[in-house]
């Protein structure tokens, strides 16, 4: 935007905090608006001659609910460039983050909730018009917003991005909203449901993926009751982790700011969201941000004990990173192998998440590493029993990592669980296949659906009988600062034998819900395994 535009907009912005544009936007420390008269008072005006101008935080959010909605856009991605584009920082920044994200969160809750209020399909509304009625819902019901304030700003944004034409409607719309309190909502919604769609609609989440987690926990050695935790968890915003690059990078200055050091993961820390790139660590990429689950994974897959192979302590082996974008995990595996003297392959197909990996990597002396764009299924066959240790982090649901991302709760589905199964065995298998005999394979994805963790292991090893699943929650507790229990809940029942997977949890180990198999191949070249399947194996 030319400075001129920017400056205009800052007069305009400046303009309508001092005067009120349909609604005076005064916000207090929590980016929230002062109540200044009655929870529930509303403007006498009708809408038609209230403000016709927005408050540029509520158009910030607009906007990227509208490019969510209308284009699959990220609203991570958008939602920073349109804080820019509005001049948006402090407070309103806040204000801006919280509306936009909360709303895409809650998409769910607040549809149903409108539905009641309207007296035709929500679908049949347009969709601009939903995106802006979900932004008052969200207001009224979840942020303290004062009702006049929040039907006087959205009735104003409608009005400068839709036009005159609904305004009238809205404003009836939220005015029922705003008849009941978010508990009486919910009471009234979740009266005669099954607790699973309670659940998700208090929590904010579709019912397959309540039943899933549910499911999850079990299977991952933990506890069904756990389940509300672990749905709060995934509505909170998550910390942000960083990690120094061992041997490359320092944390120094971000403690010496207010980072704190992180119990889980060495070289790591926590830090309040913000402007990160100030730090000289950031810009030169030995500091990054990565969540310690990933972290975890990665110096997990490190430490595995392989059997045989010829260097000491990882000298002169080699490494694999078969789905490598956008370089996380490799930028941590390729600072490991330098200072052990090994190199790793970071493989990626996709070639813009290539130059990704690329960029993750240009930290990191260049001998530790090379990048290829292969298809990994194709890897086993073409370089078989070729490397010591091998990363698998397949394309999953992303159900373990919904902090994240507030909308990707409400575009996965059941098929694409579905659809993915197929394509993490090939990667299992060609994983298998180019490790060689007494190296290791992790598979790991974020998600903790039993489809694409538990289920993709037990198939691929009952095919491959040979290979050793590790006890892949000690391995991950010896290279964690803590014990995590990733195999089950801690206590008596971690004293019986637990899952030989590990499983890490939002709402216990504060990461993403990171799941890692640790698998053996069998040290005996000729032995039965990947190589050399046994006459017994499935077809
Ligand atoms: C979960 S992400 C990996 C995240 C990464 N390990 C990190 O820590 O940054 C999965 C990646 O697998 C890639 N992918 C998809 N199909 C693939 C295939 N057939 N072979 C290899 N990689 C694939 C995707 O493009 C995506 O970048």
């Amino acid at each position: 935007m030319a400075d001129q535009d920017r400056n205009r907009r800052r007069d305009h912005d400046h303009d309508q905090r001092c005067r009120g544009g349909g609604g005076e936007v005064r916000r207090n420390a929590q980016g929230r608006e002062r109540n200044r008269g009655g929870e529930r008072r509303f403007s006498s005006a009708a809408p038609a001659r209230r403000g016709r101008t927005s408050d540029p935080a509520r158009l910030a959010a607009y906007e990227t609910l509208r490019a969510v909605s209308a284009d699959d856009a990220y609203a991570n991605l958008v939602l920073p460039a349109r804080l820019r584009r509005h001049g948006l920082s402090g407070r309103d920044a806040g204000f801006a983050t919280e509306l936009a994200y909360g709303a895409l969160r809650s998409l769910g809750t607040w549809d149903a909730i409108l539905s009641r209020c309207i007296d035709r399909p929500l679908d049949a509304v347009d969709a601009p018009v939903r995106d802006a009625l979900r932004l008052g819902v969200h207001q009224l019901l979840a942020m303290r917003v004062p009702a006049h304030a929040a039907l006087d700003q959205t009735v104003a944004l409608a009005r400068e991005t839709i036009g005159a034409g609904p305004s009238g409607f809205i404003n009836a719309v939220l005015r029922r909203v705003a008849e009941r309190s978010l508990d009486a909502w919910l009471d009234e919604l979740t009266s005669g449901t099954d607790e699973t769609t309670a659940a998700g609609l208090r929590y904010h989440h579709p019912t397959w993926v309540v039943r899933a987690l549910r499911q999850a926990l079990v299977a991952h050695g933990r506890d069904a009751a756990e389940l509300t935790d672990l749905l709060a968890a995934d509505n909170a915003a998550p910390v942000v982790h960083l990690l120094a690059l061992p041997g490359l990078g320092d944390l120094d200055e971000m403690l010496a700011a207010g980072a704190r050091p992180g119990e889980l993961a060495a070289g790591s820390a926590t830090i309040a969201a913000g402007d990160l790139s100030r730090f000289t660590g950031v810009q030169d990429g030995t500091v990054r941000i990565q969540d310690a689950g990933s972290q975890l994974v990665a110096r997990a897959l490190a430490a595995a004990p392989v059997a045989g192979g010829e260097g000491q302590d990882g000298g002169g082996e080699r490494w694999l990173d078969g789905c490598a974008g956008p370089g996380g995990k490799a930028a941590l595996l390729a600072a490991l192998a330098l200072e052990r003297g090994a190199v790793v392959t970071a493989n990626e197909p996709a070639s813009h998440r290539a130059d990704l990996v690329r960029r993750a990597l240009a930290a990191v002396p260049e001998r530790a590493w090379r990048i290829t764009e292969r298809d990994a299924r194709d890897i086993g066959g073409e370089e078989t029993a070729g490397y010591d240790r091998v990363l698998v982090d397949v394309p999953c649901s992303g159900l373990g990592a919904f902090r994240r991302r507030p909308e990707a709760r409400w575009r996965r589905t059941p098929a694409d669980v579905a659809r993915l199964g197929s394509l993490q065995r090939d990667l299992l298998r060609s994983a298998l296949a180019a490790t060689r005999p007494g190296g290791v394979v992790a598979y790991a994805t974020c998600s903790p659906h039993v489809a694409e963790t538990t289920a993709v292991v037990d198939d691929v090893l009952r095919a491959n009988p040979g290979v050793e699943l590790l006890d892949t929650p000690a391995v991950l507790d010896a290279a964690a600062l803590v014990p995590l229990h990733a195999g089950g809940a801690a206590g008596s029942e971690r004293d019986a034998p637990g899952p030989r997977t590990a499983q890490l949890w939002p709402h216990v180990h504060g990461t993403d819900a990171m799941f890692l198999a640790l698998l053996r191949v069998p040290a005996t070249p000729g032995g039965p395994g990947p190589e050399n399947p046994t006459p017994t194996e499935a077809p």
